[in-house]
């Protein structure tokens, strides 16, 4: 089975040097060519996993044809940002039983489509073979063969199997589940709540409030994935609260990270220039406040984290607004298909 990686960030090289443990033919495909002759010599992703040895049959390459021609599974590891135009690049060299996952977790900016939409938009031959890949994964760690666990999402459960048994090896566990709006939302709303869990580190609060964030923060992503057509429970297991727990925790985390900055008075853009890698919470933020405004769901910790973004809110200001906007009950079910939800 030939399986292509496209792009060499942090996850795309950790989850390349995975599959290479497992499979004889895997492509790691970069934009630059520098990298991808440097990998190729030094067997190292210097740039965005140091310390990772990448497999000897592992070929790195920036010659897209290369990388995806004759593929069965082809992985979509850039930022969100770039996956249209990715799925674009890669369209004229696929062949028909080709599946594709989506490893990004973001929504884009002025349509808020889902990654697996947008794929699906660019290549519609392949719009039942789309799965998306979420979880509490940080390349780091699966870099490091750290026992992680990880959900697929497909419409169709042969396609989340195939993504399931290409994926699974001793220290990485990987479920199945139905519901791909829900693990989708899921991955990335939970990086505007770690912005806002970085932001309260930062101003130097300590674990309730943490706690008080991450659970108030579930609650509103719980809440505009149900009006969204997500299954509630998706958000009790990896891609929700799984994911939420070590963004929000993780020393390893860039949303928590760059919410830590916002702290100190940075802006978003100061913040996107001072790192090489993604920070999904700053895009995500804006499109969940877009959606939350259009389907009138009330998400007051992104409002407030959209304010400190794009309207130079401070961070405390912001605190002190969610503490004391007007009292509400915690808990109120609703009844969905037969499943009972929590709003
Ligand atoms: N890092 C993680 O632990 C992790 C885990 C799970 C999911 N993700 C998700 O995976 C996606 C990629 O994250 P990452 O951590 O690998 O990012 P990264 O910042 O480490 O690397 C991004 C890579 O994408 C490349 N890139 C940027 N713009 C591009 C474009 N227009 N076309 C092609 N390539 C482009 C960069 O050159 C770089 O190689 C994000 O959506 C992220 O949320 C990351
Ligand atoms: O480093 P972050 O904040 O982009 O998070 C990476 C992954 O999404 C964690 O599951």
């Amino acid at each position: 089975m030939k399986i292509s990686v496209i792009g060499a960030g942090s996850w795309g090289t950790a989850l390349a040097s995975q599959l290479g443990l497992k499979h004889e033919q895997v492509f790691l495909w970069a934009r630059s060519s520098e990298l991808a002759k440097s990998m190729q010599q030094t067997r190292q992703n210097s740039a965005y996993l140091p310390g990772v040895s990448l497999p000897e049959r592992l070929i790195c390459t920036s010659d897209l044809e290369q990388a995806v021609s004759g593929a069965e599974l082809i992985l979509l590891a850039t930022p969100s940002h770039a996956i249209r135009e990715t799925a674009r690049g890669i369209c004229p060299h696929l062949q028909n039983e080709v599946i594709i996952v989506s490893a990004a977790k973001g929504l884009e900016s002025g349509t808020y489509k889902r990654m697996t939409q947008v794929i699906a938009e660019e290549i519609p031959q392949l719009a039942d073979r789309v799965a998306a890949l979420s979880g509490p994964n940080h390349a780091e760690e699966v870099g490091r063969q750290q026992p992680t666990a990880s959900v697929v999402a497909a419409a169709s459960l042969a396609v989340a199997e195939a993504v399931q048994d290409a994926f699974m090896l001793p220290f990485f566990r990987v479920y199945t589940n139905p519901d791909v709006v829900g693990v989708e939302l899921g991955g990335a709303l939970k990086n505007i709540i770690a912005l806002g869990a970085g932001a309260a580190e930062g101003l130097g609060f300590g674990d309730n409030t943490k706690a008080a964030l991450m659970t108030r923060g579930l609650a509103e992503i719980a809440r505009l994935g149900l009006a969204l057509g997500a299954n509630p429970l998706t958000f009790a297991g990896l891609a929700g609260v799984g994911d939420l727990m070590v963004t929000c925790t993780s020393r390893h985390s860039r949303n928590r990270r760059a919410g830590m900055l916002l702290a100190e008075g940075k802006t978003a853009e100061q913040i996107q220039l001072q790192t090489n890698m993604v920070v999904e919470g700053i895009r995500a933020t804006g499109a969940a406040y877009e959606l939350s405004r259009t389907s009138q769901i009330e998400m007051p910790i992104t409002e407030q984290i959209y304010q400190v973004l794009y309207e130079g809110k401070s961070p405390k200001t912001a605190v002190l607004e969610l503490m004391t906007r007007g009292k509400t009950h915690e808990v109120e079910e609703v009844a969905l298909n037969g499943v009972i939800a929590f709003r």
